[in-house]
C-alpha cells in the first residue's frame, strides 16, 4: 500500500560513459525533446570550474553543476549536498515540480560509488530509485578503447542500456566491434543506437533484469554474468539471508546484481532489488509483474565470479538443492557453508 504522506520515489538516470563518448550531446537532445521537459539534470564535472554545464543548452534552473572532482572519487558529499538542495527546491516551489533526474558523470568515473552514495543514504532512497544506468559508447572507438581502458569497460559492464554514439560517422566495421565489446561485457543490457533513438526511450526505467541470459564467461577480461531464476516463490527471510551471504562471501567481485523477486508473503507483486558491490538499496515492490512471466529472476554481472558458486548459492535458498548435482562441490566450497550439518543437511 503507497503511503500518501510519502511522496512516491523519483526516477534517477545515471548517464554515463567514457571521455568524449558523447554524454553531454546527448543529453542536449534529451533536453531539447518535450517528451522530457520534466527532468531535473545534475552535471559532475572534473575541473575546479565546471564547463560541462555551460554545454548543456537548456542549462535552465534545472541543470545543476557538480564540479571540482569526480563522483567516484571525493565528491560524494557533495552529490548528497546537491541533490538535498534539489529536492528541497523541489517541495518548496523555488523549483518546477521535476518528475525524474538525469545525472551526468565525469567521463572516468566509476558509476558505482555514485550509485552506492544513493541507495545509502536514508533519505535519498526513499525520494530517488535508480530507474536506469546509461552508458554512452563511442561506435567510432569502442573496440579499442573497451580492450584499453578499465574504466571505460566497467562503465558498459554496469550499464542498463547502452547508447551507441558516433554511429553516423563510424565504419561498418567499427559499430560491428563496438557491438561485439559491449556484448561481451554486458551481455544483459539493451543497446540502441542513440542517433535515431526515441529520447524517451533513452532514459525510460529498466525495471529487472533481461531476457535470454546464461552464464557462459564473456571473454573480455575476467567481467560475467550469472542468471539465477526459480519458479517457486521464496520466504522474504530466504531473499534476505541470500542477500547476505553473497554480500559476504561474493561482494568484491559482483558489480552489480539486479533482479526481480517472486515472494511467498506478496506473489502478485515482483519485489525489485539491485545492489551495487556490497550495497544494496531497500527492496522496491512494483504494482503488478511486468509480464506473464512470474518466476524469480536475478542477474549478477562481475569480475572473477564463480558461477557454479553463485547459482548453487542461490538454489539453496530457492529450495533447489539437489545434494548429487555438480553444484554440490560448488556449495561446499564456499567458506561460509558449513560441511555438514549446514544447508545440504
Ligand atoms: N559525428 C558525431 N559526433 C558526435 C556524436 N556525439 C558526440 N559527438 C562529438 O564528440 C565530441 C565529444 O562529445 P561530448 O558530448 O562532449 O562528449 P562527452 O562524453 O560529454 O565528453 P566528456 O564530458 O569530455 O567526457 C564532440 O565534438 C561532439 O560533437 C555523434 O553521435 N556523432
Amino acid at each position: 500500500m503507497t503511503d500518501p504522506r510519502r511522496p512516491e520515489p523519483l526516477p534517477l538516470v545515471l548517464l554515463t560513459g567514457f571521455l568524449g563518448a558523447g554524454k553531454t550531446t546527448l543529453l542536449n537532445r534529451l533536453l531539447r525533446d518535450p517528451a522530457l521537459s520534466g527532468a531535473a539534470v545534475l552535471v559532475n564535472e572534473l575541473g575546479e570550474i565546471g564547463v560541462d554545464h555551460l554545454l548543456v543548452e537548456h542549462a535552465e534552473e534545472g541543470v545543476i553543476a557538480l564540479a571540482g572532482g569526480c563522483l567516484c572519487c571525493g565528491v560524494r558529499g557533495e552529490l548528497v549536498d546537491a541533490l538535498e538542495n534539489l529536492l528541497r527546491a523541489r517541495d518548496n516551489g523555488r523549483l518546477p515540480p521535476f518528475d525524474r533526474l538525469v545525472i551526468e558523470t565525469t567521463g572516468l568515473a566509476d558509476p558505482a560509488p555514485a550509485l552506492q552514495t544513493l541507495m545509502l543514504h536514508p533519505y535519498l532512497a526513499l525520494r530517488f530509485h535508480i530507474a536506469a544506468v546509461v552508458t554512452v559508447v563511442d561506435a567510432s572507438d569502442a573496440g579499442a578503447t573497451l580492450a584499453t581502458s578499465p574504466e571505460a569497460a566497467r562503465q558498459v559492464a554496469m550499464a542498463d542500456r547502452i547508447a551507441l554514439s558516433k554511429t553516423d560517422v563510424a565504419t561498418p566495421d567499427q559499430i560491428a566491434a563496438a557491438r561485439a565489446g559491449v556484448a561481451r561485457l554486458a551481455p544483459t543490457a539493451e543497446v540502441i543506437d542513440a542517433q535515431g533513438a526515441d529520447a524517451a526511450a533513452l532514459i525510460a526505467p529498466v525495471e529487472g533484469p533481461r531476457r535470454g541470459l546464461d552464464a557462459a564467461p564473456l571473454g573480455h577480461g575476467a567481467v560475467r554474468s550469472v542468471s539465477m531464476e526459480s519458479e517457486a516463490p521464496l520466504t522474504r527471510a530466504a531473499y534476505d539471508l541470500f542477500v547476505e551471504l553473497l554480500r559476504s562471501a561474493h561482494a568484491a567481485k559482483v558489480l552489480r546484481l539486479k533482479g526481480l523477486i517472486r515472494l511467498v508473503e506478496e506473489p502478485d507483486r515482483p519485489l525489485l532489488v539491485q545492489g551495487v558491490r556490497h550495497v544494496f538499496a531497500p527492496p522496491r515492490f512494483l504494482d503488478a509483474w511486468p509480464d506473464e512471466d512470474r518466476r524469480t529472476r536475478l542477474v549478477a554481472i562481475g569480475e572473477n565470479l564463480d558461477p557454479g558458486l553463485l547459482a548453487g548459492l542461490y538454489a539453496a535458498f530457492a529450495g533447489q538443492v539437489a545434494p548429487d548435482r555438480a553444484d554440490r562441490a560448488a556449495l561446499v566450497a564456499s567458506p561460509l557453508t558449513p560441511s555438514s550439518g549446514g544447508l545440504l543437511g
